[in-house]
């Protein structure tokens, strides 16, 4: 299995930021602002909603794919770190004490 991570879908944002519209898709979609990275994410997200109800496998893993990339774009869009979203998800599972109770199992 690839050990290609959404950091490193996030270092590519970050460094495409910086490139020519004309040359990268993500750069378009930074510079039409936030709240349209927003509006293309929903239609992601509504994508990945039909494939997940009725299509293929592989169209749910596509759209999936698509949906991830649009979400870094937001986020970085608002300026906010995916390990921000890492760390509000691991506080969570450290409140429910699921953590620990996963490590006790891998022990
Ligand atoms: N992971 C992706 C990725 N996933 C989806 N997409 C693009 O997202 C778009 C979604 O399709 P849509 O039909 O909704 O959009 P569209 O009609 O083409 O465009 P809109 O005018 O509606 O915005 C397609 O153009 C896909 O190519 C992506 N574009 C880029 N990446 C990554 O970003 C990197 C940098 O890309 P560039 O910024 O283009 O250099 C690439 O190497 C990839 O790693």
């Amino acid at each position: 299995m690839s050990a290609f991570t959404l950091h490193d879908l996030e270092a590519i944002i970050a460094a495409r930021a910086g490139a020519s519209a004309a040359t990268s898709y993500t750069k378009t979609l930074l510079d039409k602002g936030a709240a349209h990275c927003a509006k293309k994410m929903g239609e992601e997200a509504i994508e990945v909603v039909l494939a997940g109800a009725g299509e293929t496998r592989d169209r749910v893993v596509a759209e999936a794919a698509d949906l991830m990339y649009h979400l870094l774009v937001l986020l970085k869009a608002r300026d906010i770190p995916f390990a921000e979203v890492e760390a509000l998800l691991k506080s969570r599972t450290a409140q429910s004490g699921l953590d620990e109770k996963a490590s006790r199992k891998d022990a």
